[in-house]
This record gives structure tokens, sequence and C-alpha cells, in this order.
């Protein structure tokens, strides 16, 4: 089966946002999720943010997705503007109840292919197999979602979302809902995948250390409403460096960065060695 791997010209952002306010307008009143966020993210990228809850990781996830609106400011998507959803951007979310429970597993990945009309129903189901071994459920193809576990269904839910070979792969907090051990295996199998299928990845998360596991990029946002604070690359580490001195040290600077002094921010001279903070705002 060919898989295509998405390929900017040029070294170009395959998505940008641009100075983008989100809000939410009820009858009572005016909520501003974020303040003019920007960002780039590369193909293959796996560009993470973090941030404390409330400062619109979720709301920058879904005006990615198209089901927000920008207040102002832009989502350019390989060059062209983001408007609305889209099968180019397919979203995981936290909730073990993504799946239609009256179809099998295999269904629930080839249903996306089918209405789509990406596939036709032979493609579809070798596209969904494929998939589904991927993330190791081959076995489980005609399963009913209730009789998996949480992990499981987050797999099927990755499974199909990539089968779908989407231009970014959106995932809102996808395994805050599970136990720490499987958490931590989700991470791991994240990243064999992404080692195989190369895909690009915009991960939710307000989990520090999952950010530095699962992230190559990381946007630091700032509490409500959401501005960036800061830029880091972290593509060093990975699932075997939790616990280590350099992993440790970069984690504790993250967390003054997000929740203390602003101006911890500031690259300081003896951390040359560790990640790069690119600050991009000052105090506020
Ligand atoms: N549907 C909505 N109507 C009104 N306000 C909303 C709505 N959804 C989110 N908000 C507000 O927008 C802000 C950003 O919310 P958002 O869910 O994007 O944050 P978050 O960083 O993802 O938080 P968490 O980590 O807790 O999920 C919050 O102040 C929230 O109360």
């Amino acid at each position: 089966m060919t898989l295509h791997i998405q390929q900017a010209p040029d070294g170009a952002p395959l998505l940008r946002v641009g100075a983008l306010n989100l809000e939410y307008r009820t009858h009572h009143r005016v909520v501003r999720a974020t303040h003019d966020v920007s960002f780039d993210v590369f193909p293959a990228d796996r560009f993470v943010l973090l941030g404390p809850s409330g400062c619109g990781k979720s709301s920058l996830l879904k005006a990615v997705g198209g089901f927000l609106p920008a207040m102002s400011g832009s989502i350019m998507l390989d060059g062209e503007r983001v408007t609305q959803p889209g099968p180019d951007r397919l979203m995981v979310f936290q909730e073990f109840d993504q799946l239609p429970p009256w179809k099998t597993v295999l269904e629930n990945v080839m249903f996306p292919l089918l209405a789509s009309g990406k596939a036709r129903r032979a493609e579809a189901r070798e596209r969904a197999g494929y998939f589904l071994d991927k993330v190791g459920l081959a076995a489980f193809a005609d399963a009913y979602p209730h009789t998996l576990s949480g992990g499981m269904k987050q797999r099927v839910a990755i499974a199909r979302a990539l089968a779908m070979e989407p231009k970014v792969l959106l995932m809102d907090e996808p395994f805050a809902a599970l136990d720490a051990l499987t958490r931590r295996k989700m991470q791991e199998e994240l990243l064999a995948l992404w080692e195989e299928v190369r895909f690009t990845l915009l991960f939710v998360t307000h989990s520090i250390e999952e950010a530095l596991v699962v992230g190559s990029r990381i946007l630091l946002l700032s509490p409500h409403p959401g501005r960036v604070r800061a830029e880091i690359n972290s593509h060093q580490f990975g699932i075997n460096d939790v616990g280590g001195g350099d992993f440790q040290h970069t984690a504790q600077r993250i967390h003054d960065v997000l929740f203390s002094d602003p101006a911890a921010a500031q690259p300081d001279r003896d951390a040359v060695a560790k990640p790069r903070f690119k600050v991009v705002g000052g105090a506020r």
C-alpha cells in the first residue's frame, strides 16, 4: 500500500497560524480564548500546544479543525485558508465514545474512507486492515467497540484518522483519560507509529512530561487568554529520557515559564546545551 507523506515545497510550513484571536460570544458576555497566537507547523512535526487549563488549547485545535471561526488572524493549511472542517484535518479526542457502537472495529475505520468517497470498499478494507495492524488491533477487526478497553478504543480512533491520510492529525488530550501505565504505552506506540508513517501531528496536552515525550516542538501558552510565551525544540527527548537530568531540568524550566515568573522564559547563559527556548513574548 502506498502512503502519501505530506511534503511542503521549499521547507515551507504546512500549517501557518497567524495572530489568531478566538472568542466565544454568549448572550451575557464575550470570552477571549486566545490572543494573537502565531505558530508554524512543518511537515512531519509533532507539534504540541501546552498550557494550563483554560488557556485555549482546545479552542486552537477546534479552529484548525475548522469548527471555530477566527475572530481575527488566519489559519493557512498548505497555502489554503481554513474556513470549515475537512477530511485533511482529523481529530482524535480524549473521550472513549468516539466510535459508533453498532459498527465493528473494521467498519469504524472504513467508514470515513467510504463516506468521503476517498476509497471504494475493497481499498477501504485494505487500508483499514493496514492501519489496524499498525496499532496492534488486527485481531480485533470484527469486535464491537464496547468489548474494547479505553486504550484499544483510542487505537481504533487513531487508525481511523490515519487511514484517511490527513494533512494534519489533531489530537486533543487523547490519552488523558487513561491510567498512567496505559498512557505511557500509548505515547510509546504513537511515537513508533510516527517513526513508520511520519504524519504531521498537532497535539494538545497540559502535561509537561507528555509534551516533552510526544513533541518535537512545543508551543508554551500563558494562562487565559492564551498568548504565546515561548517555543522550544524537544525532539531530543524520548520515552526513555523521562526522569533523566536533562529531562527534569527542561520540565522545570517549562514549568517556570508557564506558571511563575515570565522572566524565566529569558534564555540563561548557562543553559546553552539544553533545548533552546525561543522567547516569543515578555512578561504580561
Ligand atoms: N463553548 C464555549 N463557550 C464559552 N466559552 C468557552 C467555550 N469553550 C471554551 N470556552 C472558554 O474559552 C477559554 C479556553 O477554553 P479551552 O477549552 O480552549 O481551554 P483549554 O486550554 O483547552 O482548557 P483545558 O485544558 O481545561 O481543556 C476558557 O476560558 C473557556 O471557559
